[in-house]
C-alpha cells in the first residue's frame, strides 16, 4: 500500500519534533523543516563569516607585535580563527550550500557576520581587549550551542570553545600584564575597555523583545539561551574579572542587585548596533574589500587544487 505524501510528511515531522524534544541532534541525511534548514544554515554561515572577517582587527597587529612571544600568541590565535571558519563552512555545506556559494553572499552583503568586527584596533591593548572581551562574550554564546540541535555544528563548537578558551585566558594575561607596566599603558587599557565594551555585549543581537528570531530558534533547539540571557551572563562574568584587572567597565549603571542576584546595567546604543549591521560601521567596506580581494585573489590556488584533485582521481581510474 502506498502512503499518500501529506501522511509520509506529517511522520517525517512528528520524527523530527520528537528527536528536538528528546534533545538529540539532528543529523545531515535526516528529513528536516525546510524552515529549520534556513535558519541553520543562516546561524552557521553568520558564525563562520565572521571568524573569517574576524581575522582582520587581530591581523591588523600581527607585522607591528612587541616581541616575539606577543607575535607567536597572536598568530596561533589568528590561525585558529581561520580553522574555525573552515569547521564552520564545512558544517554548513553538510546542508547543501557550497563554500562559493557561501563566500559570494558575505560578499555580497546578503549575510551578516559579527557587528563587533566592523570596528578598528587601534593601540596593541585591542589585541587584549578583544581576546578577554570578544572572545570572552562568544565563550559565553558558545558554550551553550555544544548542545545545539544540529549535529555538525554542535560537534564544530565543541573544539572551538576549548580554543576560544586560550584566547580569552591570552588577552587576559596580555592586560593584566599592561596593566602591572606604565602609566601610558594602563591608560591604553582602559581606553580600549571604554571603546570595546558596548560593542562586545551588542554581539549577544538585539534584545528579546526585538530579537525576530530567536522564539523559533530555541523551539528548534539551535539556540539554547535567550539573547539577553547571554548578555547578563557575560556581565556577571567579567565584572569580577574587571575589578581584578584594575579597569573600570564604562557604565554608570552598573551595580549589584541583591535581589537578582546579578549585576543591572546600561542599555547598548541600539541604534548604533542597527547603523552597523546594515552596513555603515566605522569599518564594513573596508572589512568586505579585504575579503573580496582574497577571494579574487586566491582564485588560482582553488583553481590548481581543482585541476590537482581531478587528475589524482584520473590516475586512479587508470591504475583500477
Ligand atoms: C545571537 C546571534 C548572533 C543572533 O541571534 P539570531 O536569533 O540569529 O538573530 P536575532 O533575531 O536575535 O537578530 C536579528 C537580526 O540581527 C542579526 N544580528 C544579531 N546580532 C548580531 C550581531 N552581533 N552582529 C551582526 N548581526 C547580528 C541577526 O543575524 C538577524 O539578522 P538576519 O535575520 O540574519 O538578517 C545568533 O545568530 C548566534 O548565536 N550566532 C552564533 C554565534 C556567532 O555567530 N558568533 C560570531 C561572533 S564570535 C567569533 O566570531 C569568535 C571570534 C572572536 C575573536 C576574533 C575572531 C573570532
Amino acid at each position: 500500500m502506498t502512503v499518500a505524501p501529506e501522511r509520509d510528511e506529517q511522520e517525517l515531522l512528528a520524527q523530527f519534533e520528537a528527536t528536538i524534544g528528546h534533545h538529540d541532534r539532528i543529523e545531515p541525511r535526516d528529513w528536516m523543516p525546510d524552515g529549520y534548514r534556513k535558519t541553520v544554515v543562516r546561524q552557521v554561515a553568520q558564525h563562520a563569516h565572521s571568524e573569517i572577517i574576524g581575522m582582520q582587527p587581530e591581523g591588523n597587529w600581527l607585522t607591528r607585535a612587541p616581541s616575539l612571544r606577543r607575535k607567536a600568541i597572536l598568530l596561533a590565535k589568528v590561525q585558529d580563527e581561520a580553522g574555525h571558519g573552515l569547521y564552520l563552512y564545512s558544517a554548513c555545506e553538510t546542508l547543501g550550500v557550497s563554500r562559493d556559494e557561501l563566500t559570494e553572499m558575505l560578499i555580497s552583503g546578503r549575510q551578516k557576520y559579527s557587528s563587533i568586527f566592523n570596528y578598528p584596533t587601534l593601540t596593541y591593548a585591542d589585541v587584549g581587549t578583544i581576546g578577554w572581551l570578544v572572545d570572552g562574550a562568544a565563550i559565553c554564546n558558545q558554550v551553550p550551542l555544544c548542545r545545539t540541535s544540529y549535529g555538525p555544528y554542535g560537534r564544530a563548537m565543541i573544539r572551538v570553545c576549548k580554543e576560544e578558551s586560550f584566547h580569552q585566558r591570552q588577552g587576559y594575561e596580555l592586560l593584566a600584564t599592561m596593566m602591572r607596566g606604565t602609566d601610558e599603558q594602563r591608560a591604553m587599557v582602559q581606553e580600549s575597555v571604554n571603546r570595546f565594551w558596548w560593542p562586545a555585549l551588542m554581539m549577544f543581537g538585539p534584545p528579546d523583545d526585538d530579537s525576530p528570531n530567536t522564539a523559533q530558534s530555541m523551539a528548534w533547539g539551535i539556540k539554547r539561551n535567550t539573547n539577553d540571557d547571554l548578555r547578563q551572563r557575560m556581565v556577571d562574568m567579567t565584572v569580577p574579572q574587571a575589578e581584578a584587572l584594575g579597569v573600570t567597565l564604562p557604565d554608570p549603571e552598573l551595580c549589584w542587585n541583591e535581589e537578582r542576584q546579578a549585576h543591572d546595567f546600561g542599555s547598548p546604543d541600539w541604534d548604533e548596533f542597527k547603523d552597523v549591521i546594515s552596513g555603515n560601521g566605522p569599518c564594513n567596506a573596508q572589512r568586505v574589500e579585504h575579503r573580496r580581494r582574497a577571494w579574487e585573489d586566491g582564485a588560482w590556488v582553488r583553481e590548481a587544487a581543482t585541476a590537482f584533485a581531478r587528475r589524482s582521481d584520473d590516475v586512479q581510474a587508470a591504475v583500477r
